[in-house]
């Protein structure tokens, strides 16, 4: 018989946030369904809390169902809701590289990563990455990653993420456009295992442009760069109007949108799929999903947080592990 499927490491994420709590009822809810190892400190989870520490991933496989499996490591400071501790700032990103040395030594099947802050991480210990998925393109040998937002009603990936919006016509490039298509549509095949992905492509300006009359990205090259993939095989429709590409008929005609810039792609998902969205990173060299939601510092520590998003991705990430065993 095959050894069981590693455990997916979860790391923490801010602890001022609601991860912990969170990490603690996708637990309590999954139970046995799927093993995964909380990565943070013990110090940081709330008082009567049923956890369990691990010397090692494999030993999540035998904690009880409702006792949170814990690998412990260590913080500078403590965790007040709502209000992130600078010195704790090292810690956070520290937790999210070694989860990543455990995927990549095989010990974690996949990487499951709870919200940060960037600002506190940025303030606290000089983060210079903008996000989750480009520090983890980094430490994954700098690779062309993509953020795949996903739901069972509808994916997105915008081509252009953290960045601002006065910069966005110049990052979206027809390079950066075509990399961002092609990883998308292998990974629609590998890891969501559609066969002939149909992916829409928004427009960067209103109404696609409206033959120039406001804008003309996609008369001077976004039309060009489709048809030539389309010659290519890949199923693409647009430049599309991105105002009228996500009604439910709309949706129905495509498998993933690929959009311009990030609120362009999250908006859309963030407001159909709060709370069953996953943000996955396509491209990397291990697997990584995480919830759609940031650290909700307004709730933090009131018991309320929605743990839908989590658990989808928990159970994202184990189902894209059980795919890449088999191949
Ligand atoms: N993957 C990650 O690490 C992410 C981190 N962030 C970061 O989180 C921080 C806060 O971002 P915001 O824009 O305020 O977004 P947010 O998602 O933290 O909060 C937006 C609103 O949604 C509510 N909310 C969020 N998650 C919820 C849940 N599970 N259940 C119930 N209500 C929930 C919050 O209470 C708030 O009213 C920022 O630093 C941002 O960069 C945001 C998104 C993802
Ligand atoms: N808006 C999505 C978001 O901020 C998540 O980004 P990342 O931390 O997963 O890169």
């Amino acid at each position: 018989m095959a050894a069981p499927l590693a455990p997916i490491a979860l790391t923490c994420g801010e602890p001022a946030g609601i991860g912990t709590e969170l990490a603690i009822r996708a637990r309590a809810l999954l139970g046995a369904e799927l093993p995964f190892a909380w990565i943070g400190d013990p110090r940081h989870l709330p008082p009567g809390t049923r956890w369990q520490a691990l010397d090692s991933m494999a030993e999540a496989h035998d904690v009880p169902p409702h006792t949170l499996p814990v690998l412990p490591h260590e913080f500078l400071g403590d965790a007040v809701a709502g209000q992130p501790d600078p010195r704790n700032a090292a810690g956070v990103i520290s937790v999210i590289e070694r989860a990543v040395r455990l995927a990549e030594s095989g010990a974690a099947s996949a990487v499951c990563t709870l919200p940060i802050h960037k600002k506190a991480l940025k303030d606290g210990a000089g983060f210079a990455y903008p996000g989750h998925t480009e520090f983890l393109a980094a430490l994954g040998g700098d690779a062309d990653v993509v953020m795949c937002l996903a739901s069972d009603t509808l994916k997105v990936v915008p081509a252009t993420i953290h960045i601002a919006l006065s910069e966005v016509p110049q990052a979206l490039t027809p390079e950066l456009l075509e990399t961002t298509i092609r990883i998308t549509h292998a990974a629609m095949i590998r890891d969501f295992g559609i066969a002939s992905p149909r992916i829409a492509v928004a427009g960067l300006n209103p109404h696609a442009g409206e033959g120039g009359a406001m804008g003309r990205e996609e008369l001077s090259w976004m039309n060009a760069l489709i048809a030539r993939l389309r010659a290519e095989g890949l199923e693409l429709k647009g430049p599309l109007p991105a105002d009228t590409m996500f009604h439910a008929r709309a949706r129905a005609g495509y498998d993933v949108a690929v959009c311009a810039y990030h609120d362009q792609a999250l908006i859309p998902i963030k407001t159909l799929a709060f709370d069953e969205g996953v943000n996955v990173t396509l491209g990397l060299p291990f697997i990584r999903t995480s919830p759609d939601h940031g650290t909700a510092f307004d709730i933090a520590g009131k018991g309320i947080a929605e743990p839908g998003s989590l658990i989808a991705a928990l159970r994202m990430a184990w189902k894209m592990a059980g795919a890449a065993r088999r191949g």
